[in-house]
């Protein structure tokens, strides 16, 4: 799946990477890396960690012991202006969409592009409209505000925002809650789109095991601060972990959601 790429490494790789927050450790010594143009998905209970670790890549918390390699860059060692350099490769979706209500629709989606400081409007609202229509939008929504547009809507306008800057890595947080299963789907299949289409490299942190599948090349297993498995999707089913069955198979026994 990432042919050609082989040789260039991982895009992303975290090497015994330790977070803790006072004396509760919440990242225990992760290894994980993502290939460049795949698809994982990251999976655990509640609480398990996925947002830190998601936070540490970006470089908006500093771990405490480990590296994160970007394109082979250290990041964890990285601090002003290296940092968001680094940053400029990477579009988020926050769970929730994080809109800003005060702004119309194409001023949310070129906000980085524009620095919040306006920019040549004939300009945004071009690169607002190219960017709308590729989530399944059109220039109707543009001048709408946020909380004029339906749950569903808001998702893509966000997503239109993630991927204006023409990032190199997204990263998903949660894209699928609140969603009914149709507007899941149609979120869900614009991941994939994104990730076949411009070969992004995309992380997501999602409880919704539909999505996952849909969307992961490979998923990783959080639990206690450790990656406790990881494996293709097509071997979800079968991990030979009990932790993964229940929290596959959503039986509660073990997993707190
Ligand atoms: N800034 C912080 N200060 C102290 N503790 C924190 C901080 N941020 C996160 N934590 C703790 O780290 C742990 C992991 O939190 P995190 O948000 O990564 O979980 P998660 O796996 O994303 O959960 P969920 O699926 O519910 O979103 C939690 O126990 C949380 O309380």
């Amino acid at each position: 799946m990432n042919d050609g790429n082989t040789l260039s490494g991982p895009k992303i790789a975290l090497q015994g990477v330790v977070k803790r927050f006072g004396r509760k450790t919440v990242l225990d010594g992760i290894d994980l890396s993502v290939d460049p143009g795949e698809s994982l998905v990251v999976i655990g209970g509640s609480g398990s960690g996925k947002s830190v670790m998601l936070k540490c890549i970006l470089g908006l918390m500093k771990v405490d012991e480990g590296r994160i390699l970007v394109d082979g860059e250290d990041v964890t060692r990285m601090s002003g202006r290296e940092l968001q350099r680094v940053r400029g490769r990477f579009g988020m979706l926050f769970q929730g969409g994080a809109l800003f209500d005060s702004l119309p629709v194409w001023r949310n989606v070129t906000f980085a592009l524009s620095k919040g400081s306006g920019g040549h409007a004939a300009e945004m609202r071009r690169i607002a409209l190219e960017n709308i229509e590729k989530v399944g939008l059109g220039a109707e929504v543009l001048d709408l505000r946020p909380s004029e547009l339906s749950g569903g809507m808001q998702k893509r306008v966000a997503l239109a925002r993630a991927i204006a800057g023409h990032p190199e890595i997204l990263f998903f947080d949660e894209p699928t809650t609140g969603l009914d299963p149709i507007r899941a789907h149609s979120i869900n299949s614009l991941i994939v789109s994104l990730v076949r289409d411009l070969g992004i490299t995309a992380v997501t942190i999602t409880h919704d095991m539909a999505s996952a599948r849909t969307i992961a090349h490979r998923v990783a297993m959080l639990k206690d601060g450790r990656i406790i498995w990881s494996g293709p999707t097509s071997e979800l089913e079968s991990s030979g972990n009990d932790y993964v069955d229940d929290f596959v198979r959503g039986r509660s026994k073990s997993v707190t959601i």
